[in-house]
Formats: structure tokens, C-alpha cells, sequence
């Protein structure tokens, strides 16, 4: 992505920030609170059209990216909100990721020709596999709503991966989860990155640190640093803008306790 801007309502949410994802790399977008990480992560999905700027994927320009591009061009995303389909099974949930590997179409599954049978049997497989690397494969049958949370994290990440994608964007994979898993899923991430390249949002700074190659730091929508992680640790810009956005959190955090915590 190269010159992305976007405005809200005639407010820069992002001002000129680039960012390239490097084949086989981990690569972390960080910032304080409201930096504009979701936009630019929406805008690589195509949920978000920014106002200026370029986005670029191997090679070619998309203009008018739309999320239902992305599988077909071997992009795979997980979401802040977990996102599965309540009525679906967990395996029917990660079947949905693997669409783009079946070779019938919509008409013969719906007329349920042979293709689709032998369809059906090829996503269920590929499926099935995605969850045993999650280590999920015991809730294949469970529905989704009667899971912890981190179970159900783990099948997005899941039906994600199902479709065996060349970039991953994840968007705080690691939100809600606790240390041990969150160690659990720093080392997947560097495994995939043999597999695939991979752009993290994410607020946890030591799983940021750990396992990704290059960092962009956004701050109020501007790029303020980018690098390796030691680079960007020891740039003062973004010591700076992390101190600012701890005050805010301290103050709250103080206005809570002298307010018996009944407005925050
Ligand atoms: N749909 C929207 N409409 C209006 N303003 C928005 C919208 N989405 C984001 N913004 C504003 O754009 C700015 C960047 O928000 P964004 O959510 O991208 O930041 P972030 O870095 O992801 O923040 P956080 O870490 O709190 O999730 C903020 O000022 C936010 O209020």
C-alpha cells in the first residue's frame, strides 16, 4: 500500500502512509489507541476505499478492492469480531474459508453433481486438516456460540487458513487470550510465515516484538516510524507516542477509581 489516505466526515483518519508486506514476512502495524491500524487493515480487505493511494499485490495495482476479491487472489483475512456462522458446525464454519479449492461450481453443488460430492469431500478433508493444526479438531462438530473464546479464535484463524493464502491479514488475533495461549500463538505465526506472508494488528507489544520482521507505527493516522522490531524500540517517536497514549489510559483508569468506576 503506497500514499493511503482516508477521511471520515472531512477527519484524516490516515495521511500518506506506505506499507509493503515482504514475501515470507511477519510484518507488525502498532500504535496507540485511534492511530488508524483498523483503517489500514480494513483498507487492505476492501472494507475501507481510501481517498488516495495505491494498493498493490504482486506486482499489479487493485483499484476498487472488494473483500469478495480476496480469496480468489489468495488473501485470507481474520477479524477483530470472531465472525463465525452461528448455525454452521465448527468443520462447516472452516469449510467455508476452503471455497475458492473447489472446483465445482455454485450450479453443481446445488443440482449436487458428482464434482460437488467429490468436492465436498476435498474441503472436508482440507478442513479437518486446518483444525488439527490448530489444534481444534475435537470441536469439529460443536457449533461455534457453546465455545470459550479462544476456542473460537482458533477456528477463524482456522478457516483462514483453510484456503492456503500467500498473505494473511490478521487483525488482534491475540485479543482476549491468555498468556500461554498467546505464546501458543506467536509460534504459529512464525510458522506460517514459512508459508506465507502475514500483516499483524496488534495492542499486545511483546507478541509484536517476538514475531514479526518489520513494524509500521502509526500515530494519529501518521506513519511515525518504521522498521525492524530493535529499530522501532528504540526510536524515541514512538516511546513518545506510546507515553501519550498511557497517560490517557491512567487518567481513566484514575477517573474510574475516584468515580467508583460507574461512568468508565
Ligand atoms: N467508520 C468510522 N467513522 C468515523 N470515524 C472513524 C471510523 N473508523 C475509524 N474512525 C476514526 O479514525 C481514527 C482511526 O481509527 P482506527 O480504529 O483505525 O484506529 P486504531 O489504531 O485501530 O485504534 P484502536 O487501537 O483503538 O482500535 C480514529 O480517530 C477513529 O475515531
Amino acid at each position: 500500500m503506497s500514499g493511503i489516505s482516508v477521511a471520515f466526515g472531512g477527519v484524516a483518519a490516515l495521511s500518506d502512509v506506505s506499507l509493503t508486506v515482504e514475501p515470507g514476512q511477519v510484518h507488525g502495524l502498532i500504535g496507540p489507541n485511534g492511530a488508524g491500524k483498523t483503517t489500514l487493515f480494513n483498507v487492505a480487505c476492501g472494507l475501507v476505499r481510501p481517498s488516495a493511494g495505491r494498493i498493490t499485490w504482486r506486482g499489479e495495482e487493485l483499484r476498487r478492492l472488494k473483500p469478495s476479491q480476496l480469496s480468489t487472489l489468495g488473501i485470507a483475512r481474520t477479524l477483530q469480531g470472531v465472525g463465525l456462522f452461528g448455525g454452521l458446525s465448527v468443520l462447516e464454519n472452516v469449510m467455508v474459508g476452503a471455497h475458492r479449492h473447489a472446483r465445482a461450481g455454485f450450479v453443481s453443488a446445488l443440482l449436487a453433481l458428482p464434482t460437488a460430492d467429490k468436492d465436498d469431500k476435498v474441503l472436508r478433508e482440507r478442513a479437518h486438516q486446518a483444525l488439527v493444526e490448530l489444534g481444534a479438531e475435537s470441536y469439529a462438530d460443536r457449533y461455534p456460540g457453546s465455545l470459550p473464546y479462544p476456542v473460537q479464535k482458533r477456528v477463524a484463524l482456522a478457516r483462514a487458513l483453510v484456503a492456503d493464502p500467500d498473505l494473511l491479514l490478521l487483525d488482534e488475533p491475540a485479543s482476549g487470550l491468555a498468556e500461554d495461549e498467546m505464546h501458543e500463538l506467536g509460534e504459529l505465526i512464525r510458522a506460517l510465515s514459512s508459508r506465507m506472508s502475514v500483516l499483524l494488528v496488534e495492542h499486545h507489544m511483546d507478541l509484536v516484538m517476538k514475531v514479526c520482521d518489520r513494524i509500521t507505527v502509526l500515530d494519529s493516522g501518521e506513519q511515525i516510524a518504521a522498521g525492524t522490531p530493535a529499530e522501532v524500540q528504540a526510536d524515541p517517536k514512538v516511546t513518545e507516542a506510546y507515553l501519550g497514549d498511557e497517560v490517557v489510559e491512567t487518567d481513566a483508569a484514575e477517573l474510574a477509581r475516584t468515580d467508583g468506576g460507574r461512568h468508565v
